[in-house]
């Protein structure tokens, strides 16, 4: 198999607007500050995420004598109280240390350190977030504006575009090329082709072959995300893992299928920011408003990249073994055709079933089991 869609060039050669935003993207995850240009400004911007007192300070003397401010998303906005319809920020008073900004980033309401009021988050900033958000990182930054200094340090850091990170954002996920594949006999007896695709970012995206599928006919696939807790541990918080060997002996019987096993895990906010969102569940979220009190969306998945594989793997026509509502609907805007669904029904059991209700009610998932049970115990 060859590659479909090959990364945007890497070479030093290549794109010199690509080179600086993977940098960027390094730097970010390496919890060091970046420069981000927009008309009539230009940021200094570092992750909450990951910082410590040290961390702050230096970036404190390094932004100085200009403010400091709190970068949140809308989400994380109004769970702190504040009216967003967009990204704000917030200035913070001179002597905040960690605990407070990461109250402000991502735990409890607390309004009292700002230093002025909440102001609508400039391009630079909101394209900061972005970029954060790439990392997996809790989508909140640190951000002021870069002081009038010409040292030896500003000249180390790395420079971007606020217009060029939203088009990296857009594209990096998408251009993606085959790394490798290779068989692998599964525990059922069936063997497997396991096909490693890596995106722009270096992340893997891995469709699994199962059995012999007839890529003349709808092909049964299966699009799951990845789910540590669920699928390799069996955690009882979520039905995962149950869907996953469902789906797997689901497509045995039906002679072979695909399973497009995707990097989305904690749908798409990442395994870490997954942990917090289930702590605030133990303190009585449910799993969407646990998600946009980190400050991210309900859901952030996007169904482009599985679009992709699906094309490469010349499987346009398909049977969809989901639940989910927004995945069908987010294959066939990216152009594949959906022949049928077919339901995926984990069972209900008394540690799932807030989790499983939550997804029927706020998502629209279509869970039968769920109703059955709720009618058994009535
Ligand atoms: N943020 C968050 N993610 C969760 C939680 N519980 C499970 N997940 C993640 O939710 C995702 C579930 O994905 P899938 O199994 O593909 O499916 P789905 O959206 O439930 O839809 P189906 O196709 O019907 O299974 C995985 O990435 C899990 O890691 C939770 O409480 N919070
Ligand atoms: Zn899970």
């Amino acid at each position: 198999m060859s590659a479909a869609h090959s990364c945007a060039n890497s070479s030093l050669l290549g794109n010199k607007e690509y080179i600086s935003l993977s940098r960027a993207l390094s730097e970010l995850r390496a919890r060091r500050p970046i420069r981000i240009s927009a008309s009539g400004e230009s940021l200094l911007a570092l992750p909450v995420d990951g910082l410590d007192e040290q961390g702050l300070s230096d970036f404190a003397v390094l932004c100085s004598p200009n403010v400091l401010k709190i970068v949140v998303t809308r989400q994380r906005a109004r769970s702190i109280g504040i009216t967003a319809s967009t990204a704000m920020a917030l200035p913070l008073s001179g002597m905040v240390g960690m605990s407070t900004i990461f109250d402000l980033a991502a735990n409890a309401v607390n309004e009292g350190h700002f230093a002025g009021a909440a102001e609508t988050a400039s391009c630079a900033a909101t394209a900061a977030i972005r970029l954060v958000k790439l990392s997996r990182s809790l989508p909140a930054v640190l951000a002021a504006e870069v002081p009038n200094l010409d040292n030896d340090l500003m000249h180390l850091i790395v420079t971007v575009e606020a217009d060029a990170v939203n088009r990296f954002a857009a594209d990096a996920t998408n251009a993606f090329a085959l790394a490798s594949e290779a068989t692998i006999p599964l525990a059922s007896g069936t063997a497997a082709r396991f096909v490693v695709f890596r995106d722009a970012l270096g992340v893997d995206q891995v469709a699994i072959i199962v059995g012999k599928p007839d890529f003349t006919q709808p092909v049964p696939v299966r699009l799951h995300s990845a789910c540590l807790t669920g699928d390799v541990f069996g955690s009882r918080r979520c039905d995962c893992g149950d869907q996953l060997r469902l789906a797997l002996a689901r497509l045995e019987s039906l002679g072979g299928g695909v399973i497009l096993y995707m990097a989305q895990e904690g749908r798409g906010i990442g395994l870490a920011n997954k942990m917090r969102a289930y702590r605030l569940q133990d303190g009585g979220l449910d799993t969407h408003d646990a998600n946009t009190t980190l400050g991210f969306e309900d859901d952030e998945r996007d169904y482009g990249v599985a679009a992709l594989m699906l094309r490469t793997l010349n499987c346009t026509r398909i049977v969809l073994l989901t639940n989910n509502p927004a995945k069908l609907d987010g294959l066939t805007k990216a152009g594949i055709e959906i022949a049928a669904r077919v339901a995926l029904e984990a069972p209900v059991t008394p540690h799932n079933r807030r989790y499983l209700t939550t997804k029927a009610v706020r998502s629209g998932h279509k869970i039968i089991n769920l109703k059955a049970s709720v009618n058994e115990k009535s």
